[in-house]
Order: C-alpha cells, then structure tokens, then sequence
C-alpha cells in the first residue's frame, strides 16, 4: 500500500484494494441558471454495480462528470480509486473509462482507427491483439473497417462498448448504456456488462431510465432528485421500503413527491 501526499494535510491510501472505487462527499455544482448537484455523498464499493437513477435534470450526468474529473465541482471532494480528482487525475485516468450514446466518435474514422486512437491514448500494450480479442468478444470484426458514421445505433454501441473496455478499466462509468437500443441488443450489452465485472472484478457506475435493467444488473441503487439524494440501497430493500414490487413504481413514487410512507 502506498501512502500519497496531496496539497490537502491529509494521506491518501493508494494501495489496491485499499480504498473504495469512488468516494464523493458534500459534492455541490453549480451552473450559472441553477444548482445541478446539492451536496451528494456516497460511497461505491470496489466491484459492485451501482445504478445511478432520477428523472431528467436531477444531476446524474454533472455527478458523474465530476467523478471523471471532467466537470470541476463548486464545492466537495470526489476519490477515485483513492486518488483526488481532479488533482490527481492522471494518476487514474487510465484504469477508468467512460461510455455515453451522446457522446459520438469520429464518424469519419474506421472503427479499428477509432480504437487504435482510443488504444494509444491509453497506451495499451499490444493493441493489435487487444482490438482483436475485443472485435471477437463484442462481436464487431465484421465491421472493424467501417466508418463510425455508417454504423446502426446497435452497432455504434458495440463499438462504444469496445472503446470503453479498451484498457481493460477497473472502474467503468456509464450513462444510460443501453438507450435506443432494441431488447434483445440492450439484454446482450448487459450479459457483456456483467461478464465483464465478473471477469475482471471491475466496479461499474451507471446513471440509467431503464429500471428493468437497474433491477437486473445492479447490487445497488443511488436515486437522485434535484440534485440531491432521495435514497440509497439494494434494490429490494427500496422496493420493500416503497412497498413496491418494481422499481418503475418507486421511481415514479419518488418522481411525484409520495414519500416511502404514503407510497402504497
Ligand atoms: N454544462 C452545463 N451548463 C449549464 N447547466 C447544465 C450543464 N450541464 C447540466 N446542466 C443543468 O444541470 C441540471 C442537471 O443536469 P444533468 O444533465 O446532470 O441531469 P441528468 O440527471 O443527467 O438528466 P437526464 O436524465 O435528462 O440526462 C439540469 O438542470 C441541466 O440543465
């Protein structure tokens, strides 16, 4: 375990498995039309799957782009991996990866140039191979010399999902990973999601609308409104508290204001 000094007084325990995946406390941003995030804090366990949920404009996005280092926070403090970002960013950077729909890759370039690119910034050893056991995985060999632009959205998203799993990330944060995508397509994003944690006890962040899939996929659930949290548990133990037996039902409890005590 390493001890690291940053300019705050205290020690960052660095080690592996020393600290958990994300640690964000009293985390605030704000926006010149408003406040996007009040004042969060939690806590992702190393090699969980959390699912980040909450109706439009309610700041998962902003929280996540802080956690990235991507949106510098008003006020609060967020750790990745143990590192402060974004101070200590390049420390982590290359043990995180990012996958969003909205946010496209080059269109003009080849998907194999787009993950050569995507491999280099990483400085993945032995790309090559790495593109080819991705394209063999994620099932996009058929389309490796294909530009970006003329892809399907289910193709473009196999693809995004190879670009994210590059370097092999011990921390993979998604936003909304499976929208637009038909159901058999989305259930098989989410089979690669969870071999994929399975395989390299990698924790994974995902803000989505889909509450089948948080169901599914994740240990635990972060519900967000107007910036804040609302609730933050298991599954079960959210829908048990809601008495629900979904989580849609919760979601649209906490989205018009009924509390777990009148919810029923
Ligand atoms: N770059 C920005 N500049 C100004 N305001 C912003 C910016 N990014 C987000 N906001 C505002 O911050 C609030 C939270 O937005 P955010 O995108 O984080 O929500 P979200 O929960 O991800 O929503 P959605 O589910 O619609 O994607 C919204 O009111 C939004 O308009």
């Amino acid at each position: 375990m390493t001890m690291i000094r940053t300019s705050s007084a205290e020690p960052i325990m660095a080690g592996p498995g020393a600290s958990p995946a994300i640690e964000v406390a009293d985390l605030v941003k704000d926006f010149k039309a408003g406040r996007a995030v009040d004042g969060v804090t939690f806590t992702v366990a190393r090699g969980s799957i959390t699912g980040l949920l909450g109706g439009n404009g309610a700041g998962k996005t902003t929280t996540i782009a802080m956690i990235m280092g991507l949106v510098l926070p008003s006020s609060g403090r967020v750790r990745v991996l143990g590192y402060q970002m974004p101070e200590q960013s390049a420390e982590v950077l290359g043990r995180v990866n990012f996958e969003s729909p909205y946010v496209d890759m080059p269109m003009r370039l080849t998907v194999r140039q787009n993950l050569t690119v995507f491999g280099k910034l990483y400085s993945v050893p032995d790309l090559k191979a790495r593109i080819a056991e991705l394209a063999d995985d994620l099932d996009i060999a058929g389309f490796l010399d294909r530009p970006n632009g003329k892809l399907s959205a289910g193709q473009k998203t196999r693809v995004a999902l190879a670009k994210a799993l590059i370097n092999r990330p011990e921390l993979l944060l998604l936003d909304e990973p499976t929208a637009s995508l038909d159901p058999d397509t989305a259930d098989w994003v989410r089979q690669r999601l969870l071999d994929y944690r399975r395989r390299h006890g990698a924790t994974i962040l995902l803000a989505s609308h889909n509450m089948l899939e948080v169901e599914r996929l994740c240990d635990r659930v972060i519900i967000m409104k107007r910036g804040r949290i609302e609730d933050d548990d298991t599954p079960a133990a959210i829908m048990a508290r809601y008495n629900r037996n979904t989580l849609e039902e919760v979601f649209i409890d906490v989205a018009r204001g009924r509390t777990q005590e009148t919810a029923s």
